[in-house]
């Protein structure tokens, strides 16, 4: 199968490792000319091996039949969503963001199969053509518009755990949850996923926070149990959330998609979140 991935960052970068290693065609998009150079020359530094990948920055090297997958923040859609009104029409494509900001805009795109997918895989970029894997997880997709079996291949790719979900409403808020369970805690504190488990204060604050939320959201217990938090935490125990990654190099947090979201999805204030937001935002002003 032929794959496309516009945004090599950490997600990115990882997803096209792992599609290469499954024997796939994959070609990557970067925003900057000088990372689709250092790709091409040098390859993507995956543990132990060198995926030889194609990098380019022109998205008319993108061939109709290839799985567009998007795998840039949140922040980065502003520049992605113009662009796919005049190219890649007839591909399928995968949105791969956290948080749930952008799923209205999709529904406005013109191409005719979407789906979005939730990661919980843990990953770090450590240069622009290396990263480390630090949590092995499950990619998970479900349909946004469009007919599902033109995704159905993605179940079967080897080497990747997928799951497909006929809900994507309650994919992407189950996801939502975890990354506001997950991702302030961390961004504020600066522990990694599983000192979140390990350290007492923390681990207090979140289990405070699980509860805030359940009050929100009657249907929390079945929908994302405590234990499936502290499972994600365990899972990707080494990973720097996102949150944290983009807080210590000094990028945009992708607070709004994800925590204020969830505040304005609650149909009740939730004061311990909403000073979470608040101390995070803070430090972006
Ligand atoms: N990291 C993780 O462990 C996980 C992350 N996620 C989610 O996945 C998404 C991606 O996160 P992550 O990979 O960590 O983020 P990164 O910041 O590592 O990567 C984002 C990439 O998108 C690129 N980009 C931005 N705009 C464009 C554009 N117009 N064209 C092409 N590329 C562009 C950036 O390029 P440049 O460097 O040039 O700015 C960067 O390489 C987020 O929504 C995140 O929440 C989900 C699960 C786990
Ligand atoms: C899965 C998890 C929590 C991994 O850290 C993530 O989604 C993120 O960092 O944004």
């Amino acid at each position: 199968m032929k794959f496309v991935i516009i945004g090599a960052g950490a997600v990115g970068l990882l997803t096209a490792c792992l599609l290469k290693k499954a024997g796939n065609e994959v070609q990557l998009i970067t925003r900057r000319q000088e990372q689709a150079e250092l790709i091409n020359e040098q390859g993507v530094l995956y543990g132990e091996t060198q995926y030889m990948i194609a990098a380019t920055t022109d998205w008319n090297s993108i061939p109709t039949e290839a799985y567009t997958i998007v795998a840039v923040k949140y922040d980065g859609l502003k520049n992605v969503f113009p662009r796919f009104h005049h190219q890649a029409i007839a591909n399928p494509i995968i949105f791969l963001q956290n948080g749930m900001l952008h799923i209205e805009a999709i529904a406005k795109l013109p191409q005719t199969n979407i789906a979005a997918g939730s990661v919980e895989h843990g990953v770090v970029k450590l240069h622009d053509n290396e990263i480390r894997h630090t949590g092995h997880g499950v990619y998970k997709f479900a349909l946004l518009k469009g007919d599902e079996s033109v995704f159905k291949p993605l179940l079967s790719l080897p080497g990747i755990r997928t799951e497909w979900h006929t809900d994507a409403d309650q994919l992407l808020f189950r996801k939502v949850l975890l990354n506001t369970l997950i991702n302030p805690l961390t961004a504020l504190t600066g522990l990694k996923n599983g000192e979140l488990l390990t350290n007492p204060y923390a681990f207090g604050l979140m289990k405070n926070l699980y509860s805030e939320l359940s009050e929100a959201f009657p249907g929390m217990a079945t929908l994302l149990p405590f234990e499936e938090v502290k499972a994600l935490c365990e899972s990707t125990a080494n990973n720097t959330s996102s949150m944290l990654a983009d807080r210590l190099a000094g990028r945009a947090m992708e607070l709004d998609t994800i925590i204020l979201y969830t505040l304005n999805r609650a149909p009740i204030e939730l004061p311990l979140l909403r000073s979470f937001y608040h101390l995070l935002k803070s430090t972006e002003v």
